[in-house]
Formats: structure tokens, C-alpha cells, sequence
């Protein structure tokens, strides 16, 4: 399959793609298995930002680009860049100490679209928190590996990368790969429950397009109450916030929204006489 791929902004540290709903956001820096520093999140922000706003946009591939020139490997992420690492966080440009990796995570998980990792190759450290974080992850069969190295490099993921690994594949199972830092292949991973499917390496990128296609085929609103609804309770309130804000808009568009609204702009006092309390 041939997909017409559209560049919608050149980046340094990633690209950035459009085509028919689906937008593709990957890591570019596979000479270092793709791993992040602050240029790259900051990147990541820019581009899921746009992809959130876009209304054709239903669906969000993440993934990394390669092989490595160096030496052919694939990656997906290999979480923070050590080099780029100093005292308190991640130095960017500005000199600043940065963590907002943390910031993607949440853009993707409050995202009221779809987003779907695309595995190559390694996820690894921050990068196979991102994959946890994502709706859905589809993992090259030849290539994928996930490893947590976070204990090795004095770094712990508290949130979605552990936390909410675990739901996924169990305490035990979360508590090793965490303690442990082994590799697991994409079909252990699969069989694990933190990888949806596992894809031959030449049909991964077309198979997460046609994935994406298949999700666009159904209700936008019923998608994205879907996903809020599932996040919700490991959430917490801000879960119940973001649930709750889709619940509003869809109350705003009822008869009885617009007379409150006519009400207060007519000054007088709203008439709910006529509205059923539907059981
Ligand atoms: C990924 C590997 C397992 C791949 O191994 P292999 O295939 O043998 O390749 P290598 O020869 O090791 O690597 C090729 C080349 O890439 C360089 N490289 C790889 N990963 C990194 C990296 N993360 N940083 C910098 N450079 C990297 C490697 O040095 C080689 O370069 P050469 O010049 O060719 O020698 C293996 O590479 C590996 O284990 N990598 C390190 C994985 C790692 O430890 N990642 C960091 C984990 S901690 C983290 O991700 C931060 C999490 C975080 O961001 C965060 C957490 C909590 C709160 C906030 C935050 C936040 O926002 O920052």
C-alpha cells in the first residue's frame, strides 16, 4: 500500500505527517535509537498540539524513524538522552533543566483521539513508558524489544509508565519487568496484554494505517467517550474532569442548554416546563 503521506512541518528531531485522519508523529534521531532531549519533546508537544487541535484528525500514529545509519537498528524510543542529561533533568537549548516528557504522556492520554504506538524496534526507559501510555500498540515481529531501563540510569516512571503498566500486565509481572530490565520481545509482550497485535517489520507502518482507517469508520463521539470512559477511573478527578467536560459539551447541545443560555442573555427566567426528565 502507498500512503499519501503529506510533511505538515519540518522538525529537527522528529517528522510530522498527515494523510486521510491519521497523523504521523515519529522520533527521527535513530542514530541514537531515537532517544528524546528537551529540542525533541518540545517537538512532540508542538506536533500532538496541532494533531489535537485538527478536527479531520482521528487517530495518532507515534513512532520512530529509522534504521540507523550507523549501524541498521530500529528503535521506537530509548527514552531520555543520557548525554543530554545534567543535574536536575534533561538541558535544553535555553540551559534549562528539564522532565517534560511527562507532558507528552499527558497530551496523548487526555488526547479525545486515538493514539496508536508503532513499534519498530526498541522501546525502551522513557520510550516504553510512552508505548504504556498510548491507546494502542501494534509491535514490528522481527524487530521490537521492550525494556525498562529506568533503575539502571537512576530514573523511575511513578505514573503511567509503572502505575499504569501494572494494570496492564499485572503487579508481578510490572514489578519485574521494572526490577529486572530484561528484554522482551513483541510476542511477549503480546501475551503480556501491553501490545494489541504483532506485525510482520515490512507490513507494520500499513497495518497501523489500516487500524487507524478502521477506528475513523466509527462514531468520533463514541471513540473519544470510549477512551475518557476507560481512563476515567485510573484517573482520578481528573479523569472524571476530562469525562465530564465531553458529558458538558454534549449537554450544551441540548433544547434545554440553549434555553438556559436564552434565558440569562433575554433576562428572565429560564422555562424548563416543557423538558421531559427522561428516565
Ligand atoms: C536502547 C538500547 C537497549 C539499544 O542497545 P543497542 O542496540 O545495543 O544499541 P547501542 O549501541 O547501545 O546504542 C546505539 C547508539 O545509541 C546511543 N543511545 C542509545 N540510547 C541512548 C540514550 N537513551 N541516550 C543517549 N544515547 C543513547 C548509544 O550510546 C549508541 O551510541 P554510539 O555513539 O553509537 O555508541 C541501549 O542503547 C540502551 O540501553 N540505551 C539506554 C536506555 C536508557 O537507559 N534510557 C534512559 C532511561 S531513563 C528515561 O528515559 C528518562 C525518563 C524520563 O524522561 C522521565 C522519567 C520520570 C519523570 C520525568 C521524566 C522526564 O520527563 O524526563
Amino acid at each position: 500500500m502507498s500512503i499519501a503521506w503529506q510533511t505538515v512541518k519540518e522538525y529537527e528531531d522528529i517528522t510530522y505527517k498527515k494523510c486521510n485522519g491519521v497523523a504521523r508523529i515519529a522520533f527521527n534521531r535513530p542514530e541514537v535509537r531515537n532517544a528524546f532531549r528537551p529540542k525533541t519533546t518540545s517537538e512532540l508537544l508542538d506536533a500532538f498540539k496541532d494533531a489535537h487541535e485538527d478536527t479531520s484528525i482521528g487517530v495518532v500514529l507515534l513512532s520512530g524513524e529509522g534504521p540507523s545509519p550507523k549501524d541498521g537498528g530500529w528503535a521506537f524510543c530509548s527514552g531520555g538522552d543520557q548525554r543530554a542529561r545534567g543535574h536536575q533533568g534533561y538541558v535544553g537549548e535555553d540551559g534549562y533543566h528539564r522532565l517534560n516528557i511527562l507532558e507528552v504522556q499527558r497530551l496523548i492520554r487526555f488526547m479525545p483521539k486515538v493514539v496508536i504506538a508503532v513499534v519498530p524496534g526498541w522501546a525502551v526507559g522513557g520510550g516504553h513508558s510512552l508505548h504504556v501510555v498510548c491507546d494502542l500498540t501494534l509491535a514490528s515481529k522481527e524487530h521490537a524489544i521492550f525494556k525498562q531501563t529506568d533503575a539502571d540510569v537512576t530514573s523511575f516512571d511513578a505514573g503511567y509508565g509503572s502505575a499504569y503498566l501494572a494494570k496492564l500486565v499485572g503487579q508481578k509481572k510490572a514489578r519485574e519487568i521494572f526490577f529486572l530490565g530484561r528484554n522482551y520481545s513483541a510476542q511477549e509482550a503480546f501475551e503480556m496484554g501491553m501490545v494489541n497485535a504483532v506485525i510482520p517489520h515490512d507490513e507494520l507502518e500499513d497495518t497501523a494505517y489500516e487500524w487507524a482507517q478502521e477506528i475513523l469508520g466509527k462514531s468520533p463521539t463514541s471513540i473519544k467517550m470510549l477512551k475518557f470512559a476507560m481512563n476515567l477511573t485510573d484517573d482520578g478527578m481528573v479523569g472524571q474532569q476530562v469525562f465530564a467536560g465531553e458529558a458538558t459539551r454534549l449537554a450544551y447541545m441540548t433544547e434545554e442548554a440553549k434555553e438556559g443560555r436564552n434565558a440569562f442573555l433575554e433576562k428572565r427566567k429560564p422555562n424548563f416546563k416543557h423538558i421531559k426528565w427522561i428516565p
